[in-house]
């Protein structure tokens, strides 16, 4: 029987940030459902609430109102793992490349031989071979941060949250980070949820764009890409249902922008 569960339901989520005599309004009526081995991203102008959404998706912060679900089960009772990789660099620099990855297991109680096997097979499919005993230090900024999403996937979470992961990166290694992101999503059947600034990621690596609003954040616009995954990455951009979507959620994306206040969106 096919479970239709959602693996992911949000539904009508406000969060308020009690501040200085005025409160931030966040979030507001976040309703939102994800099916198992989704990719969801999300673009929205500065400051509408994209890191707000995935730190309530990771349980960090509860909402102001508002329901989480996992698998239909509220999340204050839900057993779901959840991978998590930020924008900024999270590895321990006094530990290996290997010992980072295999940190997860080794809090979880896996043994030394099952945690390795994983972690050097892991790393080797990001093109991390050769690198295991490598401190932090001595990696590049796009290694670093392969061994980042590589430690988020290492327990076999059932949804990884992902925050600008490549934000920082040069637009070269960008290419190369997203392509073996969408690879090794594919093939371990990760539901995920991506945020980024960058329009034309959104739309490259999602089954799904959204669209936020300026804050308080809100859902502008869904699509559905409608590409099959993985795709090439490389001459997307000549797929004209990439193009139409591009041209539409560019001009959506621009109206929040410019109603947040930071001038018209890039690209
Ligand atoms: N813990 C907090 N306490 C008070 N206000 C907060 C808190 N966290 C976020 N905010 C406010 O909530 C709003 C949304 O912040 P959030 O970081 O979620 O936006 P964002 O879309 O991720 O921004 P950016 O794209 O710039 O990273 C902002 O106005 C922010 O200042």
């Amino acid at each position: 029987m096919i479970n239709d569960t959602p693996i992911i339901e949000l539904a009508d989520v406000d969060q308020i940030y009690a501040g200085r005599g005025t409160n931030v309004e966040a979030l507001r009526g976040f309703t939102l459902d994800l099916r198992d081995g989704e990719v969801l991203t999300i673009v929205g102008p500065s400051g509408c609430g994209k890191s707000t959404l995935l730190n309530i998706l990771a349980r960090l912060e509860r909402p102001s109102r508002g329901t989480l679900s996992f698998r239909g089960v509220n999340a204050d009772n839900s057993d779901v793992e959840i991978g998590y990789v930020t924008q900024s660099d999270t590895l321990f620099p006094w530990r290996t490349l290997l010992g980072n990855v295999e940190y997860p297991l080794e809090i979880r109680g896996v043994s030394k031989d099952v945690r390795r096997e994983r972690a050097v097979s892991l790393l080797e499919r990001v093109g991390l071979k050769g690198f295991e005993n490598h401190l932090p230090s001595e990696l590049s900024g796009g290694m670093r941060q392969r061994g980042n999403i590589v430690r988020a996937l290492v327990y076999d979470p059932d949804i990884v949250l992902m925050d600008e992961p490549f934000g920082a990166l040069d637009a070269q290694t960008r290419l190369v980070l997203q392509d073996q992101l969408q690879r090794l999503c594919a093939e371990e059947r990760k539901t995920v949820v991506f945020i980024t600034h960058d329009l034309q990621e959104a739309i490259a690596l999602g089954d799904r764009v959204v669209v936020m609003t300026a804050r308080p954040g809100r859902i502008k616009v869904v699509r559905t890409v409608g590409l099959e995954r993985p795709r090439d990455l490389n001459r997307i951009h000549e797929v004209p249902r990439f193009q139409e979507l591009l041209s539409e959620l560019l001009e959506a994306l621009r109206e929040e922008v410019t109603l947040a206040g930071h001038g018209p969106a890039g690209r």
